[in-house]
């Protein structure tokens, strides 16, 4: 009987999952194999949110392949090493496996088409798994990505997509093959994940899709940037982590069409913009895309104070409060808070990705790092040297101050929209609250700033 490999990495799903699809087509058996690489604790992966989620997502994997009379292998150590003992174990002629963009996800590929090769077995790397348009195929004239979003988001839409695929419905995997237990997973990361971490794995992300388009897509375009609101998707660790496929829910999206599905849609393909530019410059995970000749300050306590959420900014400090609490922080406050430590505090954007990769569960080389890139003005923003204000921040996205009620409990007590400038409270108030006074003079802030960057 012949038998493939289907490698799980970014694509832990069994819906729409070309590799899986492909594996089952090239042969009578399948080894589903997922392996926990040593080498991902040096990539800052192994922090106690995303490994809570990973645990999930396989156990959630393993339950859906044993439905169809499957099981998941898990093994542990050299990624490339194990892929290769466990092809040789099961005699697979063919390995497959979803491209990916990070320094990481190139290295293995390479060193694993080398290893198979000489072993005379073949490397099947599939596209469009992990995004929904393959980085590198829609490419401005001339030039290997593009670096713009606006041009991208038109080139995006017109690139043509293959149709979702089911699930399927047996899995035949060849017996005798040593696993690791699939719980094992969730004692890789020291420490406890955040209180208020998501279920991972796909039927919890399938669930999230049914109650989002029931509830929240339709009027995703107005609310999306309302902060107490809570209003998008929080898709985002399961599109991390492959649980839902980025194909499906374009079709599915532009299948729905209106105002909210297209605001949505043009989220998505920021995700895969950002994966297409990580694709042609990998440095850009650590090296300034677009450097700007910055002398980032150096202020450890400054620092602290932002990771802490004790800036004095509430809406700042609520931001890093939600990412401390859930391993998730909205949007609209993702762009704050890293305005503030590169601009405003003139800090590093290395310093606030790094403490980003640390708690976020959709933490995410491509969409992290170019991510803090853009807002430190270093990357593909447009307009890099504007600095977004807290106060007026708060007065569009938070006005009568909830979000910030909710996050910062030292200021629940605080009505209405003064909740945004304690420091302007009566004294007696104020005093009563164990909340600090303003880190920096913002109109300070951003001369400095201004002269910074000439
Ligand atoms: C400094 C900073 C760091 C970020 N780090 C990450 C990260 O590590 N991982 C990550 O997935 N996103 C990151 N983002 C992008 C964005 O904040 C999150 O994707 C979004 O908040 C996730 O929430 P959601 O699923 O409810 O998004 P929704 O608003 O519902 O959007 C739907 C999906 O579109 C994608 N998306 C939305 N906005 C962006 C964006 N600006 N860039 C790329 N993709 C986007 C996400 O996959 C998201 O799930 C970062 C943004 C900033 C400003």
């Amino acid at each position: 009987m012949s038998t493939s490999l289907s490698v799980f990495t970014s694509d832990l799903r069994l819906s729409d999952n070309p590799v899986l699809r492909a594996a089952l087509r090239a042969a009578e058996r399948v080894v589903p194999l997922f392996v926990v690489d040593r080498g991902l604790a040096r990539t800052g992966f192994a922090v106690p949110n995303r490994v809570a989620f990973l645990a999930d997502a396989l156990a959630d994997l393993d339950a859906g392949l044993r439905e169809r009379d499957g099981r998941l292998v898990v093994r542990r150590g050299d990624a490339v090493a194990e892929i290769l003992r466990a092809a040789r174990q099961a005699d697979a002629d063919e390995v497959h496996i979803a491209g990916g963009v990070s320094g990481y996800a190139t290295r293995r590929e390479r060193r694993l088409r080398e290893a198979l090769e000489a072993d005379g077995r073949r490397l099947r790397v599939h596209g469009a798994v992990v995004t929904a348009v393959e980085p590198g195929e829609v490419t401005p004239a001339g030039k290997d990505h593009f670096a713009v979003f606006t041009p991208y988001f038109r080139a995006w839409q017109r690139a043509g997509q293959r149709r979702p695929l089911t699930a399927p419905r047996t899995v035949s995997v060849p017996s005798g093959l040593r696993s690791e237990p699939v719980a094992a997973v969730a004692s890789l990361a020291p420490g406890s994940p955040s209180p208020g971490l998501p279920e991972g794995g796909e039927t919890a992300g399938r669930r999230r899709v049914r109650a989002w388009w029931r509830s929240g897509l339709g009027s995703y375009a107005d609310r999306q940037d309302d902060l107490a609101g809570d209003a998008t998707s929080r898709l985002s660790p399961y599109l991390h982590f492959g649980c839902l496929s980025p194909v499906e829910l374009v079709h599915r999206a532009r299948e729905t069409g209106g105002a909210g599905a297209d605001a949505f849609v043009r989220q998505l393909a920021w995700r895969d913009f950002h994966h297409q530019v990580l694709a042609a410059r990998p440095d850009a995970s650590y090296a300034d895309y677009r450097p700007r000749g910055d002398r980032w300050r150096e202020d450890a306590a400054e620092v602290a104070a932002w990771k802490a959420g004790r800036t004095g900014y509430p809406l700042v400090d609520a931001g890093m409060r939600q990412l401390r609490h859930e391993g998730w922080m909205h949007n609209r406050a993702r762009l704050l808070v890293a305005s503030f430590l590169t601009k405003t505090l003139y800090q590093d954007w290395r310093i606030g990705a790094r403490h980003f990769l640390e708690l976020l569960v959709d933490g995410d080389v491509a969409n992290n790092q170019l991510n803090w890139q853009w807002a430190a003005g270093t990357g593909t923003d447009t307009r890099p040297n504007r600095v977004l204000n807290p106060l007026a921040q708060a007065r569009r996205f938070d006005p009568d101050g909830a979000y910030v009620r909710r996050w910062v409990p030292e200021l629940a007590g605080v009505t209405g929209s003064g909740v945004h400038t304690p420091w302007r409270l009566p004294e007696a108030e104020r005093n009563r609250l164990d909340y600090p006074d303003p880190l920096v003079d913002l109109q300070a802030g951003l001369a400095r700033f201004r002269h910074a960057r000439g």
